[in-house]
């Protein structure tokens, strides 16, 4: 039994994180106990850079290595882990970017040989003269940021958990010269979030400084990652886009901690996940118990929306589709599905407005009409003021509300309502809401927009990305304190999942209406009420994803789950892959059951 404990400790810590709030707390007893966390951390630091100069072929003795340091116990962990750096023959030069530095870590440093350049005038370090003219601190800027560019590895120890807002001062203009300054990262999408070796390589202590540590939120200046050697428990920012996107390579240093004894803030789902939302058949099933799947989707202008969505649906483990849309896509989508049921019927799940055009066209006005039409029985009186309808609505089947129906969707609705929105549509419907909020707002902040679209909406919130968030309510809420308008007021009410097993090979045409009719599909094969939207929704994109990994022949993932430090699973460099349609990703669907089940 041990043995499957330490397995579902290993699953938790790699597929969780934690506030920095609920690190502290996790950290708080060993500290007390005396366990000397920095020094592990410090050590597992340095280590990490030795492999990876080793893997480059670069020889300790023969390293350059800049560390950037701030004032606080992240700088510490920078700082041990450079004395042992340059115990073992690095040449080392540490970057003090705040006004002082960690007191022990320091002279541990010096007494091993490494170099010190301090960049504020105004700094209290022992030993280190201050007090120079605004010119010579700007030289040394200048100076600190050549030398980081030219050496083989930059260790950044500016700011760990400790963080608060966007870096500012000195520490903000290093990362904004070596780094950038509010953009989300653009690379090359690798397999394990492998970098392409050039120099100088980046390793974060602890977590990219500067990134937004809880929300992942990337609002000012940081430097990208090719590693990040965190310590305890994942922090939210190593799962959240767009900052997980900036933290490379992920080991973590399992200190031990309390994990159980704490609510995770984000989630990841994984492949066990996925496998259990998949309802398995009965022996005494009929195609009405797997579910059906109704669909109103494509239009004249876009009738390949109904063709995906009803194919991706079929596929995804149900008894039966039906379709309603114009004569064009009936026609189209009884060429590829025979099985599709044409027409109005009991469905335990919908879905609605994927390949529908938004705000008022004559061709589509039926398709619009007929999902207006349905989304009336989803629609909520205010808070305030709860009446009968509303059981109506909380007893209607879940619904997918996808593109061109984004617009319809009624003020309040009920959680088995999941929108599906890319970053643009999400801006649209916050903004028709009286948001100030635009398209890169929404990529920069994602999080804090799905929380925001759920609370204005009441919706379970799916944005799509590299890595999807998934925002709703967890499967216990009580509709009476709903009512009571109780729900994301507190954010540990609300459930946070993501899904980054795509690769980066599904941002093509038609994608978003496979994912709409596997989750349409998905919902109507739930029959345990224990198991909440979000995660339902969520292992949608798993599977989704999956499958594109699969017709891609890929082993690139938007969150790809940390190595633990000190396990044998030592990096390899795995298949890139090739591009894909939309319609390769439906092909892949049984496959992707058959090896997810098995
Ligand atoms: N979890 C664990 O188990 C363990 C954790 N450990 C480590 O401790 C780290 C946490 O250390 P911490 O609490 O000292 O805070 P930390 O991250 O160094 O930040 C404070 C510094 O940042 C600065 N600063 C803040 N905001 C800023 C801004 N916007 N712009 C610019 N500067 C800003 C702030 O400056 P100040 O505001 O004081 O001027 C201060 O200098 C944690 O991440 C991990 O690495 C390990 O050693 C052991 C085990
Ligand atoms: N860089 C990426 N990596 C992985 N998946 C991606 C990436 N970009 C987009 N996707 C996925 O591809 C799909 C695109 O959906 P969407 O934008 O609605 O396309 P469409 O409207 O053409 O169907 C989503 O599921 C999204 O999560
Ligand atoms: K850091």
């Amino acid at each position: 039994m041990a043995g499957q404990t330490d397995e579902n400790r290993l699953h938790v810590l790699r597929h969780a994180a934690f506030t920095a709030r609920d690190v502290r707390e996790m950290e708080r007893p060993l500290l007390e106990n005396g366990v000397p966390l920095m020094r592990m951390a410090s050590a597992a630091t340095a280590h990490v850079v030795a492999e990876m100069l080793e893997d480059e072929g670069v020889a300790l003795e023969e390293s350059n290595i800049v560390l950037l340091a701030g004032s606080g116990d992240n700088g510490g962990d920078g700082l041990f882990a450079a004395t042992m750096l340059a115990g073992n023959g690095a040449s080392v030069t540490a970057v003090a970017v705040g006004r002082t530095l960690h007191g022990e870590g320091f002279a541990a440093f010096v007494r091993a040989g490494g170099k010190v350049l301090i960049l504020d005038p105004a700094s209290e370090i022992p030993g280190c003269a201050a007090g120079f003219s605004a010119g010579e601190a700007g030289e040394r800027l200048r100076a600190a940021v050549e030398l980081a560019q030219h050496a083989h590895v930059i260790i950044d120890a500016m700011t760990g958990i400790g963080l608060s807002g966007a870096l500012h001062g000195i520490a903000g203009t290093v990362a904004s010269s070596l780094g950038v300054d509010g953009t989300i990262p653009d690379r090359t999408a690798l397999p394990a979030g492998d970098s392409t070796g050039e120099f100088p390589l980046v390793v974060a202590v602890d977590v990219p400084s500067g990134v937004g540590v809880d929300d992942g939120a990337i609002t000012g200046p940081y430097i990208p990652a090719d590693v990040t050697v965190t310590f305890g428990a994942l922090k939210p920012c190593l799962m959240l886009p767009p900052a997980a996107y900036a933290c490379g390579r992920v080991t973590l240093v399992d200190f031990s901690f309390d994990i159980d004894g704490h609510m995770p803030f984000v989630e990841a789902v994984s492949g066990d996940n996925a496998a259990e939302t998949v309802r398995l058949p009965r022996l005494a099933d009929t195609k009405y118990l797997r579910g059906v799947t109704g669909l109103i989707t494509g239009s004249e202008r876009y009738p390949g929306a109904a063709v995906l969505s009803c194919k991706a649906a079929a596929k995804t483990n149900i008894g039966m589709i039906r379709y309603m849309g114009p004569q064009v896509c009936r026609d189209m989508v009884l060429d590829a599905v025979p099985e599709a049921v044409l027409g109005k019927g009991r469905v335990q799940a919908w879905v609605v407005g994927s390949g529908v055009p938004t705000g008022e066209t004559e061709d589509d006005d039926f398709q619009r009409e007929t999902i207006a039409k349905l989304l009336t029985h989803y629609a909520l009186s205010s808070d305030d003021d709860p009446d009968d309808d509303d059981d109506l609505a909380y007893d209607m089947p879940p619904l997918v509300v996808d593109a061109g129906a984004l617009d319809l969707l009624p003020d309040e609705v009920p959680p088995q309502v999941v929108i599906t929105p890319h970053a643009g549509e999400l801006a649209s419907l916050l903004t028709a809401r009286g948001e100030d909020v635009d398209a890169s707002d929404v990529q920069n902040e994602p999080l804090h927009w799905a929380l925001r679209a759920h609370e204005l909406t009441g919706a379970t919130v799916l944005l799509k990305g590299a890595v999807t968030i998934v925002v709703g309510e967890p499967a216990d809420t009580d509709r009476e304190s709903d009512a009571q308008g109780g729900f994301a007021d507190d954010e540990q009410h609300v459930r946070v999942v993501v899904s980054g097993r795509a690769p980066a090979w599904l941002g093509t045409a038609g994608a978003g209406d496979v994912l709409a009719g596997m989750l349409g599909a998905l919902l109507a094969q739930q029959d345990d009420e224990d198991v909440s939207a979000p995660d339902v929704a969520a292992c949608a994109a798993y599977l989704h994803g999956y499958a594109a990994a699969q017709a891609s022949q890929s082993d690139q993932r938007g969150f790809t789950p940390p190595t633990i430090y000190g396990s044998d699973d030592r990096h390899l460099r795995t298949k890139l892959g090739h591009p894909i349609v939309a319609s390769d990703v439906i092909g892949m669907i049984p496959a992707t059951f058959a090896e997810l089940l098995s």
